[in-house]
């Protein structure tokens, strides 16, 4: 287990030495320090160090949230309604029954959200449009401009604080009347909305936000809505579910073709219309969970690099080097879509600047192709199950509140250290990382805000960014998932991923710990963790 902030340091670094290191370049003063400390048996042998003084000066650190899980506000500002909007509202679709019309409340509260974030010191904060507050019928309709305003307003806001915005253009949220005209992402059409939404963001938001998200977890919500039915429009079929409508075995690999080609429609019009004068950069974000084999033999190998490419591959792949993995083509066959020429030339001739990744959790994976196994819903066709615990009953890491998340701090390291290569070292970004807490309605603040798993969890894996950057990874941002509680989707309100406790009756925003170590950490005190478990996987 790592030390929580609330233990004592073992080192601690006056200001101005951090400034002379930082501006120097040069590890003189720490490394000094260190040794000293060693020689003197001051730090444990299995001591590692999170320091932010470890990452580039212009690195961005930030938090990220998403529209439809903090805003709220959801009839109001002549917004319209989403595929989400609909969804929420049908008996047992959430947990805990309940919805994001009201969620944090962060319409109202965005400046009292900015002054959360310019407290903890980060100098970038990720956050997502409402497709449905620019544009209330998609395409169908007319630009909104209180919608304009409301990110406007937020954008400034940020900007006078020092804090760069990093948007995503769609987090799973898309206006539900494209959904009724021609169903939503299952449809070519959507290529020409989804690019008609970014060109209206560009144009009205790009003079200031200088980093764009064409879509979130593409990778995941093709599976969640189209294989398993648990996100809208709800659709599957046996044996991953029982839907009304769907098609389990082609309906993922339709809506993630056009949500690949709908990426390349909108960094097309990015770069055709808006980079030269505006200047900023585009990319996309995948889920990247990693894996390790169940057993060492070759089939549960062979299975992880499956599960790879099925994994953030399957978009990433297209994207930058022009074809989905052969992995998913021997597999699915006349399942997965083909690309004509002209989309092959489009695809290459727009790529994207940087990957997004959004890293929690690595698992053990057993190989289904020789072996039999239940249905896997998260992988799907890869023909792989995942487990949290390898075949001799050892657990994989410590558990969170998310039966689906293990803390497993190397696990960082290993997932930037494979996109860098399949890649060759684009220029990537931490999107989101983040620890949950499980809720329910009787617990108090008090339940949460002592948080020192969190601690444990975001020193863990920073640690291993830092080793990945340290190996020639061109990591150039890292954003916690989240500044605040919020709408975690089916679950509802039942796990907790903020810095910031929320009441959800009150509204009232309480720093957990995680907060405060947080601020300390951007501030560059020197945080001094040991690693225990986290090394011993290593060896
Ligand atoms: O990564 C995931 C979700 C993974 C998962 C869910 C349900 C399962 O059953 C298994 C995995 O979403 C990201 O991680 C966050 C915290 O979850 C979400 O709140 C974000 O909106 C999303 O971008």
């Amino acid at each position: 287990m790592l030390q929580s902030a609330a233990a004592p340091k073992i080192i601690s670094r006056k200001d101005d030495e951090e400034q002379e290191r930082r501006h120097s370049g040069k590890m003189g003063a720490e490394l000094a320090l260190l040794a000293l400390a060693l020689a003197h048996g001051l730090l444990l042998p299995c001591t590692s160090a999170v320091d932010r003084g470890q990452f580039p000066d212009n690195f961005l650190f930030g938090t990220s949230t998403s529209a439809y899980q903090i805003e709220g506000a959801y009839l109001e500002g002549n917004r319209g309604i989403s595929n989400w909007d609909v969804f929420v509202h049908k008996r047992g679709a959430i947990v805990d029954g309940s919805n994001g019309d009201t969620a944090d409340d962060h319409y109202h509260r965005y400046m009292e959200d900015i002054e959360l974030m310019h407290s903890l010191g980060v100098n970038s904060y990720r956050f997502s449009i409402a497709w449905t507050r620019i544009l209330p019928r998609g395409r169908f309709g007319h630009v909104n401009p209180d919608g304009v305003s409301f990110y406007n307003a937020l954008i400034d806001a940020l900007l006078e604080k020092g804090i760069q915005p990093f948007v995503t253009i769609s987090h799973f949220d898309i206006p539900h009347e494209l959904e009724k005209i021609y169903g939503g992402w299952l449809s070519p059409e959507v290529q020409e909305d989804f690019g008609y939404f970014a060109e209206v963001c560009f144009k009205v938001f790009g003079d200031r936000v200088k980093f764009w998200i064409t879509l979130n977890e593409p990778n995941l919500i093709t599976k969640f809505s189209y294989m398993d039915g648990w996100y809208p429009p709800s659709r599957c079929s046996q044996p991953f579910g029982n839907c009304a409508f769907g098609n389990s075995s082609v309906e993922p690999y339709i809506a993630g073709h056009n949500m690949i080609l709908s990426h390349a429609n909108a960094v097309s019009i990015y770069r055709k219309k808006f980079q030269g004068k505006q200047g900023g950069h585009i990319g996309i974000t995948v889920c990247s969970r990693w894996y390790e084999p169940f057993q060492n033999t070759t089939t549960d190998i062979l299975a992880v690099e499956r599960a790879l490419a099925f994994g953030g591959s399957w978009f990433l792949d297209p994207i930058i080097l022009g074809d989905y993995p052969s992995e998913m083509r021997r597999i699915l066959g006349p399942n997965l879509p083909e690309f004509t020429s002209k989309q092959k030339k489009k695809l290459q001739a727009t790529k994207l600047d940087f990957i997004g990744l959004n890293h929690y959790t690595t698992l053990y994976l057993k190989d289904c192709i020789f072996s039999p196994c239940e249905v896997d819903p998260i992988d799907g066709d890869a023909r792989v199950l995942s487990s949290a615990t390898r075949h001799d009953g050892v657990l994989i890491g410590e558990p969170t509140g998310s039966p689906h998340f293990y803390s497993v701090p190397y696990g960082m390291e290993q997932v930037v250290m494979y996109y860098k290569q399949r890649y060759n070292n684009t220029p990537t970004y931490i999107t989101e990382n983040g620890y949950a807490q499980a809720s329910n309605s009787s617990m108090t603040a008090k339940d949460f805000t002592n948080d020192t798993q969190r601690v444990d969890y975001i020193g863990g894996y920073l640690t291993f960014l830092a080793s990945a950057i340290r190996k020639g990874a061109d990591v150039r941002g890292y954003f916690v998932w989240s500044l605040l509680d919020n709408f975690e989707w089916t679950s509802g309100y039942t796990l907790r991923f903020g810095l910031y406790h929320v009441d959800l009756k009150t509204l009232k925003r309480t720093p957990k710990l995680s907060a405060k170590w947080y601020r300390k950490f951007l501030k560059g005190s020197v945080l001094r963790t040991r690693l225990g478990d986290e090394t011993s996987q290593l060896q």
